[in-house]
């Protein structure tokens, strides 16, 4: 399976690191902004280019941004795409450019769990009736540096977990495009944007990214809680979101039925 990533970030260079040694996957080129100095796929300028190198997967790990100015191009030349941005799905008229784009064009727009496990739980009881979503995020401080947080709480002078938001899924995934995407894989899973509750935590002896969600329903309960470090070159960024993506690659592959 030939794949190409948009991106060379934190997510992007770890996808492209895990993946170059494996022999059932090509990687066939790789777009960021800015052009990386070195990588080990060929780079190129365009997303023209890009395409032109005839991928069957094109996997985004570049931001909300990439997400917009790329997606419906890609789905409507035929290529699947698989999303580290799910939070851009948050903007209506985007999801709603996305879908069409992937119906006219035939390419598939693939979610993944990203940073959040336990989503493929929460949408087969989807299916048996949902009556509540409620996601929690707790972060260090300097996850939260640089984002709207600081508009919001004193990430310097905070001495313990201290919740600085409370809003549904669509307003923490446009507000926290870097930190909330995950929060957009458990609305779509789930409840939708509108009836998924969110909280945002800033915790100073947090160790790692915290994510934990209760959902309940027809069927009954599920209540998932996970930790991961995070990327050494984005605090932001659990080291399972990464992981995630490859999962996905893999499976998409056929490498892995599970
Ligand atoms: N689903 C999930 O669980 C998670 C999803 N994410 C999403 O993945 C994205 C990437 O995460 P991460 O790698 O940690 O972030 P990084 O900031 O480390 O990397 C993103 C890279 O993409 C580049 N870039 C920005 N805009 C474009 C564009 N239009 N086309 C190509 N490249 C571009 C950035 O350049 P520059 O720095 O110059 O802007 C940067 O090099 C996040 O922005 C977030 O949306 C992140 C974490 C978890
Ligand atoms: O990596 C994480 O912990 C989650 C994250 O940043 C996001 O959902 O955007």
């Amino acid at each position: 399976m030939r794949v190409a990533v948009i991106g060379f970030g934190a997510i992007g260079s770890f996808v492209i690191e895990h993946l170059k040694a494996d022999p059932s996957i090509e990687l066939s080129a790789a777009f960021s902004l800015p052009r990386p100095e070195a990588c080990s796929v060929p780079i190129v300028d365009s997303l023209g280019a890009l395409l032109a190198t005839g991928p069957d997967l094109v996997v985004e790990c570049a931001g909300h941004g990439s997400l917009r100015d790329a997606g419906e191009a890609i789905l409507r030349h035929g290529t699947d795409l698989l999303v580290a941005s799910v939070g851009a799905l948050a903007d209506s008229v985007l999801e709603r450019a996305l879908r069409q784009a992937a119906a006219d064009g035939g390419g598939r727009l693939l979610i993944p769990g990203g940073a959040l496990g336990g989503i493929d739980a929460v949408s087969a009881a989807r299916e048996a009736g949902l009556d509540s979503v409620e996601y929690s995020g707790r972060k260090a401080p300097q996850a939260w540096k640089g984002t709207r947080a600081e508009q919001l709480i004193d990430l310097v002078s905070v001495t313990e977990a201290t919740a600085f938001l409370e809003c549904d899924a669509r307003t923490a995934a446009l507000q926290f495009p870097q930190n909330a995407n995950v929060v957009a894989a458990l609305a779509l899973a789930g409840l939708g944007f509108e009836k998924t509750k969110v909280r945002l935590i800033v915790d100073p002896t947090a160790d790692g990214n915290n994510h934990s969600f209760v959902v309940r329903g027809a069927f009954g309960e599920i209540s998932a809680s996970i930790r991961s470090a995070t990327l050494p070159s984005n605090p932001k960024t659990s080291v399972l979101a990464p992981y995630s993506l490859i999962q996905a690659i893999k499976k998409r592959a056929g490498l892995i039925l599970a």
